[in-house]
């Protein structure tokens, strides 16, 4: 018997229970399907096309060691691979369980032939919920739920071999998709080695000893794992990622899942990345104000360090979680523009952009979601930037201030000794605080 291995976010062969059950039943034929059209509006961004380019070139390269292939294809998921299991005689499609609301779609139409098996979470998500047999909306509760799953089962070996087809159906080049920049190539700052074994590497190194206090310091490169663009493209899984953690600090753990927390969100709320999760947020004043979120997204608030993470974004393609609340928290607060932007900005910006991740952290921040109402909690950037020790952090991304001391360079205006080369704040803190409390009280 042959079959399809239909890889999407989980592009690896470690741990891999799709690639098992069907190397178990006979030929295997991997395949990755590049679908723009599924997705809509949440096609693969800009920075995560390099990411996949580099992604799919490591695992064809794994593929062929172990005799077998990775064939390309493009266009409607469930199509194209319909008509390749027509070409090839496949009975069966095997793939991993995903929860996007595309994915979802294609599952369906896929029918009886799909074969689905969990391993891309630690548990499987429509068993977490409630009571009453829903998905969990507070993160503490799915917390607290998801410890009857815990530990997630032993990650799965490596298969020694996969076995392959008779003949090869035809593929694409990857050359021909044209995934990486070309004119301008914005990817120089992208310091970073996509695929698995790179994966595996990063968590064989990994020292989250501290992780509870050094997750907060943006300065502190080492601070957090930086696995998350991994962990989106499923080059290493999240049970891998538990089990080599399972002696260190325990809040790293609990970080870790925040990802399936989200999944389970929009598992219940497919739309959650487009509508808000309080409907009454609709009511919200919004300003329509392109010049400030061109001054955001370009890292010229005059707010140090909201400028340094949206440079980090856009340097290296990932931001720093503390920074991503503080610079999410500004959009939406302090210039009062929807939350929708930001959360367009960082799908096209980051190499781990998730469907999940994204909505449902932009939200929260936000308060328009329906896990907490913090829309009234303005957060202070110049109190967290102090707090959190950002000075090295902004002399590393804002070098128009590296010559500062650390006594003025979280607001130099305040200090009186901005450069001529940095904005000024594009809006007072006092002033910003006053216009979206006006706003959130019109909301009904
Ligand atoms: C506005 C905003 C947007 C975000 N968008 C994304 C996104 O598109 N994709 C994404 O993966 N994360 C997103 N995050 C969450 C978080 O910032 C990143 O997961 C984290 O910074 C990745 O760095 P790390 O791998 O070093 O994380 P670590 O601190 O080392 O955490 C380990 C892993 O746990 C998971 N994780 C940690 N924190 C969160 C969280 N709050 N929510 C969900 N998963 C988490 C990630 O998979 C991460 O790789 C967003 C956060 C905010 C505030």
């Amino acid at each position: 018997m042959t079959s399809l291995l239909w890889l999407r976010q989980d592009l690896r062969l470690h741990d891999q229970p799709a690639l098992v059950a069907a190397a178990h039943e006979g030929a295997v034929i991997p395949v990755y399907v590049l679908d723009d059209e599924g997705p809509g509006q949440w096609r693969i961004g800009g920075a995560q096309r390099w990411w996949l380019h580099h992604s799919l070139a490591a695992l064809a390269k794994a593929l062929e060691a172990k005799g077998s292939r990775l064939i390309l294809r493009r266009g409607k998921a469930a199509d194209v691979l319909a008509k390749l299991a027509e070409e090839t005689g496949a009975d069966r499609i095997h793939a991993l369980r995903h929860y996007e609301p595309w994915w979802r779609a294609a599952e369906e139409a896929l029918g009886d032939r799909l074969c689905l098996y969990g391993g891309n979470h630690l548990a499987r998500l429509e068993e977490v919920t409630t009571g009453s047999g829903g998905q969990f909306r507070i993160y503490s509760s799915f917390w607290k739920a998801l410890q009857a799953h815990l530990p997630p089962e032993e990650p799965l070996p490596m298969p020694r071999s996969i076995p392959a087809p008779d003949t090869w159906p035809r593929s694409d080049t990857l050359a021909s998709w044209a995934l990486l920049p070309a004119k301008p190539d914005w990817s120089g700052g992208f310091a970073w080695e996509p695929g698995e074994a790179a994966a595996l590497a990063k968590v064989r190194a990994l020292d989250i000893d501290g992780y509870d206090h050094r997750r907060n310091l943006p300065a502190d490169e080492e601070g957090t794992s930086q696995l998350s663009p991994h962990l989106h493209f499923g080059e290493v899984s999240a049970r891998t990622v538990w089990h080599a953690t399972e002696r260190g600090d325990a809040t790293f753990r609990k970080e870790l899942a925040w990802r399936d927390f989200t999944s389970g969100v929009v598992l219940a709320m497919p739309r959650y990345a487009d509508e808000n999760g309080r409907p009454k947020y609709d009511s919200l004043p919004w300003r329509r104000a392109p010049k400030d979120l061109k001054a955001w997204q370009r890292g010229r608030t005059g707010y140090p360090i909201v400028d340094a993470g949206m440079r980090q974004l856009w340097t290296l393609g990932w931001m720093h979680n503390r920074v991503r609340m503080i610079a999410a928290s500004f959009l939406v607060k302090h210039l009062l523009i929807d939350w929708r932007e930001g959360e367009t900005w960082f799908w096209d910006c980051l190499v781990d952009a998730d469907y999940g991740n994204n909505a449902v952290n932009w939200q929260w921040v936000a308060g328009t979601g329906v896990d907490a109402n913090m829309f009234g909690r303005i957060m202070a950037p110049l109190t967290q930037s102090e707090k959190f020790d950002a000075g090295d952090y902004i002399r590393r991304w804002v070098p128009e201030l590296a010559a500062l001391p650390d006594a003025a360079i979280h607001d130099p205006d305040a200090a009186g000794c901005r450069p001529e080369n940095y904005p000024a704040k594009i809006i007072g803190h006092r002033e910003a605080r006053e216009r979206a409390l006006a706003a959130n009280a019109k909301v009904r």
